[in-house]
């Protein structure tokens, strides 16, 4: 069994601890906000799990694995708990949302230490190490030896986790459906929104402009994706609450730039204009004071 560390056990991160920790393997906690155990309310009903926990990066020592599961704007304070955490045989998985996975970890870690990784499971965070699990997830990794391990880790949870040659295309297409998640966000509004036509309209343009960055990054994106991911969010539970919208209702800050601005600064790199995803990061950027 494994050594796993997990730097942010928020909706994610305190989900797939307490699915590692009943599957067998060590877990620590590394926390910001103190907490004293992990209850989710899981798809296969509840788990409660009680991890060892830290507050002080001084006292982290090293572990085979780090998951790194802080929002994206949380990751420079998060990189103190590395010094700690990271020895010569630990491997760091980035689990976040967005396509820079391996930049935002670049100022603190060797490309080498680091496994990006693409997450699908709603799920959210009630109160500290409270979490509503609302369905099965996925993970998705690079293949090599080093996703070949992580998805082995969770090979004893339900979190199916599977290795792909085509990182950079599923990176995009998450994207191509987070980026849409903004409409939500800014108008406060569950996924039904997207039932409205107007707004499906609105929500295609955002992601075909996703679509075309994304192709020009070398994703293999097709030009039908905005129509199939839009109507996923018009087929979807009406009360779906993305985490971005999430953050929002929560007062917390939201991801715009690693879920908008993204596309908009990829864009611009490849003379493309993506004015309805400027504004949603005008928008939101405003909304969030
Ligand atoms: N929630 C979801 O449904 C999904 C989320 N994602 C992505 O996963 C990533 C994580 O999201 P999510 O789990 O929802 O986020 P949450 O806000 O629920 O959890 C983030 C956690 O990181 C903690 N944290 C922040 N800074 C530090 C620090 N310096 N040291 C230790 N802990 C810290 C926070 O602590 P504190 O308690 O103090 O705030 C919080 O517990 C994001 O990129 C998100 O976009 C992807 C798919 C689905
Ligand atoms: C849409 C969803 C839940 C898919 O995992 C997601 O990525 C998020 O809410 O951040």
């Amino acid at each position: 069994m494994a050594a796993v560390a997990v730097i942010g056990p928020g909706a994610i991160g305190g989900t797939l601890a307490a699915w590692l920790m009943q599957s067998g393997h060590q877990v620590t906690l590394c926390v910001r906000t103190p907490l004293d155990r992990l209850e989710i309310d899981t798809p296969r009903g509840p788990l409660s799990a009680t991890p060892v926990i830290l507050t002080d990066p001084a006292v982290a020592t090293a572990v085979d694995w780090v998951l790194a599961t802080t929002k994206t704007y949380d990751v420079a304070a998060a990189a103190n708990w590395l010094g700690g955490l990271v020895g010569p045989a630990t491997r760091v998985a980035v689990i976040q949302n967005g396509v820079e996975h391996l930049e935002r970890f670049a100022p603190y870690l060797a490309a080498d230490k680091l496994l990006p990784v693409i997450i699908d499971l709603p799920a959210e965070r009630l109160a500290p190490g409270r979490i509503h699990q609302r369905r099965d997830g996925t993970m998705l990794v690079p293949e090599g030896a080093a996703g070949a391990d992580f998805a082995a880790l969770f090979a004893g949870t339900p979190i199916v986790t599977s290795t792909t040659d085509e990182f950079t295309t599923a990176a995009w297409r998450k994207l191509c459906l987070n980026c849409a998640g903004a409409v939500s966000a800014l108008v406060l509004q569950p996924g039904g929104v997207a039932r409205r036509d107007d707004v499906a309209e609105l929500m295609r343009g955002l992601v075909a402009e996703c679509v075309a960055v994304g192709r020009a990054e070398g994703a293999q994106l097709s030009l039908d994706l905005p129509d199939a991911i839009v109507e996923g969010y018009r087929t979807a539970p009406a009360d779906s609450v993305n985490s971005m919208h999430a953050d929002r209702l929560a007062g917390r800050p939201m991801e715009i730039d690693a879920r908008n601005g993204v596309i908009v600064r990829r864009g611009a790199r490849h003379g493309i204009p993506t004015p309805l995803n400027q504004l949603m990061v005008t928008l939101l950027e405003a909304a969030q004071g």
